[in-house]
């Protein structure tokens, strides 16, 4: 009889038997969400973290897609919350692309006729872009919450960027500094929400990171003029973590006939996470966008 092997547990110690998850193609173990709406579902909406958080800060957005008639998953990328992978750490950056179209490929498997979207923040964005250039025909929408397209000087600053290229090849895991909490929000509670939430990565970004981030940036540059897709970008004008200059190189680049730029003055990098005037709007603009996009798509009609 062969060794009962002991179950895999997730960075928490949880056996993933016991948690929803997907075993990508690497073998490692992936914590997934999943936000069914009551109804039978309009649509797919596949959404893509960032670095360094998780996929359950998505919670509130997700519900409220819900009520749209839209079943809403994700997945914690590898290196993040309870998924598998050191801490904030990924060999190429095409693995969170590869793995968030077997994500998608496997909820396509079970709803084959439903329009699929992706909605993404940050780093999330870059994966989601990523992607919807790797299957151009696949999606209906995305919506891209103050995406990683051009690296802000702020946080990739000249500095740090000619240390992380040079420093790869001998010190891979030197940290280039933690992202900076006050950075995301203007929100004092979800600034308070963020540093004390134990599924969010603390520590430094290792150089090895910033490379790969660094790579995903210089392929999106390359990338922007195959999309055609409609696209809703969301973005606060003064952003210290990505530049809200890459949403309007988006703007200018894409070839989506349909393509959106909402900019609001004076927020921070999480949008869905500000002050409640700005969180409110954006939320609002996300519903009326995709729910006109699904309707759009063909989706059963809303009841
Ligand atoms: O609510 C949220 N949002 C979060 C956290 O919590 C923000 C975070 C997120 O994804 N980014 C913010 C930081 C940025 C750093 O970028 C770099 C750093 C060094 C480097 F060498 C090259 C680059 Cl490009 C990447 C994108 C997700």
């Amino acid at each position: 009889m062969p060794e009962e092997s002991s179950p895999r547990r997730s960075p928490q110690n949880i056996p993933y038997q016991d948690l929803p998850h997907m075993v990508n193609a690497d073998g490692q173990y992936l914590f997934c969400r999943y936000w069914k709406p009551a109804a039978p579902p309009r649509a797919l909406v596949f959404i893509a973290h960032g670095a360094g958080e998780h996929c359950g800060r998505y919670d509130d957005l997700a519900q409220m897609l819900t009520g749209l008639n839209l079943f809403v998953f994700a997945h914690d990328h590898v290196g993040h919350g309870q998924s598998e992978g050191d801490r904030m750490v990924v060999s190429d950056f095409h693995v969170f692309v590869r793995d968030s179209l077997q994500h998608i490929e496997l909820m396509k498997k079970d709803h084959p006729d439903l329009p699929v979207f992706m909605l993404g923040h940050s780093m999330g964005g870059a994966i989601s872009i990523l992607t919807a250039c790797e299957r151009p025909s696949e999606f209906s929408g995305m919506v891209l919450i103050s995406p990683l397209i051009v690296a802000s000087p702020e946080a990739a600053t000249p500095i740090k960027v000619f240390a992380a290229k040079v420093l790869n090849f001998v010190l891979p895991n030197l940290s280039l500094g933690a992202i900076d909490p006050n950075m995301v929000s203007r929100n004092k509670k979800e600034v308070e929400s963020y540093t004390s939430d134990p599924l969010v990565h603390h520590g430094g970004m290792k150089v090895s990171f910033g490379i790969q981030l660094m790579n995903a940036v210089a392929k999106i540059e390359r990338s922007l003029p195959k999309l055609t897709l409609p696209i809703l970008v969301l973005h606060g004008s003064p952003d210290k973590l990505c530049d809200i200059k890459g949403s309007y190189l988006l703007m200018d680049t894409v070839q989506s006939p349909d393509k959106t730029l909402k900019v609001y003055d004076e927020a921070y990098h999480a949008l869905h996470k500000e002050l409640p005037e700005v969180s409110t709007a954006v939320f609002k603009e996300i519903l009326t966008w995709i729910g006109q996009k699904v309707s759009a798509a063909g989706g059963p009609s809303h009841t």
